[in-house]
């Protein structure tokens, strides 16, 4: 049994004996001392700053790549969190795709449903991811997210699509296509022309981390490949472009209210925009409005560090595959949103997750295996299987009709 089939046999098992948590499939971890570790007033500096602009610029020195992958591995070793400038995106765009989603969101619920996340299975067509998701219907940790989103995906290969799933047909999870909406009418042409330009900036970053990692360049490891398979698994700093390439990738556009309930120092928070979390992937370019004091990002000794939006720039982060391929060299790192703005201060933010691809097999690489000094932290297996568990695990409350 894999390893994906032997969470998922858990899950239901778990769900059959009425449980309505999924501890196996939920990435935040159940200690409540984390949360409760106060917000950091100070620190030194922040996050730090890094110009990606040698990544993108094929006449770029080598020297001056190598500042940059420096840069960016002490950020990685470090917070797992850094912010990305450099990144050739036109502050208009950049504005467009905040304000059309904003539109989208101030729509009737009704209009705003006719695009709909159902689950993968059902007579409605759904995927189980694609499409529009009400306030509440994100969970994470065990608690109701308070947003609302819209989750765009990589096209499904046409010809990896299976018919049928032994219920009688319908869409698998995660086979489906992209829902856009009619209304804002622009929304669809600017977010794709928006989605080829991320993509380039994700590329950029995979390929200065396979830099800064000093896995040398393709070619020159001793391990140099013979055949095609051997090429993909090579140790060198393409690994993570080569993974990629065929970028399984998501984009959620997300609406957040005010919480409503206040806060006490001291007392357990009860109501998150977004739970504390990892992100799955690669990378994730987060774009936000302008909106401070909301997103926070969990430092080594365990308090919280608001990460407040700086006009222009991505605050990137690196998600799970990345801390698998170093063998835990570089963390990724738990983040929340608590937006406690004003009645009627919405916030929105759009992150882009770049990710491998779906088959992708991630398991730790050998020099960071021997760097880390530890074992193996996994044993490897593909990004969809991951990707697979965490979709389930994120709308837990709704029935599954596809297993
Ligand atoms: O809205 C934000 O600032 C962050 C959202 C986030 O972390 C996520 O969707 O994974
Ligand atoms: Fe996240």
């Amino acid at each position: 049994m894999s390893e994906v089939e032997a969470t998922l046999k858990a899950y239901r098992t778990r769900l059959a004996n009425g449980g309505n948590s999924s501890p196996f499939l939920n990435p935040t971890p159940a200690t409540h001392n984390r949360y409760n570790k106060p917000i950091a007033t100070a620190h030194d500096q922040g996050l730090p700053i890094i110009d990606i602009s040698a990544f993108l610029d094929p006449e770029a020195s080598g020297e001056a790549r190598k500042v940059t992958a420096q840069a960016i591995y002490a950020a990685c070793v470090n917070y797992g969190f850094f912010y990305l400038t450099g990144h050739g995106i036109p502050l208009d765009m950049l504005d467009e795709v905040i304000s059309l989603a904003r539109e989208f969101f101030a729509l009737p619920l009704e209009e705003k449903n006719k695009i709909k996340r159902y689950d993968a299975g059902g007579p409605e067509g759904g995927d189980g991811a694609r499409g529009y998701q009400g306030l509440g219907e994100n969970v994470t940790g065990g608690l109701q997210d308070m947003q609302e989103a819209i989750d765009f995906y990589a096209p499904w290969p046409q010809g990896k699509k299976e018919s049928g799933n032994g219920k009688g047909g319908g869409v698998k999870t995660l086979q489906g296509e992209s829902l856009w909406p009619e209304r804002p009418r622009e929304l669809r042409d600017v977010y794709e022309g928006y989605i080829e330009r991320v993509k380039e900036v994700g590329k950029a970053c995979v390929h200065a981390m396979g830099v800064a990692l000093d896995l040398g360049v393709p070619g020159s490891t001793s391990s140099s490949p013979s055949t095609t398979e051997e090429t993909n698994d090579a140790e060198d700093d393409q690994i993570f472009v080569r993974n990629c390439d065929d970028s399984f990738w998501v984009m959620r556009m997300i609406g957040y209210p005010p919480l409503t309930t206040p806060h006490t120092p001291g007392i357990d928070i009860s109501q998150y925009s977004c739970g504390a979390h990892t992100d799955y992937g690669c990378v994730t370019l987060l774009h936000t409005d302008s909106t401070p004091g909301a997103l926070q990002v969990q430092l080594k000794d365990g308090t919280w560090l608001p990460a407040d939006p700086i006009r222009g720039a991505f605050v990137v982060n690196i998600g799970d595959m990345i801390e698998r391929w170093t063998n835990g060299l570089w963390k990724s790192t738990l983040h929340r949103v608590i937006h406690r703005g004003r009645e009627g201060e919405y916030r929105v933010s759009v992150p882009f997750f770049y990710e491998p691809n779906f088959d992708a097999v991630v398991q730790p690489l050998r020099t960071c295996v021997q760097r880390s000094g530890r074992a193996e932290m996994h044993a490897g297996s593909t990004y969809g299987e991951h990707l697979l568990t965490k979709v389930f695990s994120n709308f837990y409350y709704s029935k599954r009709t596809d297993w």
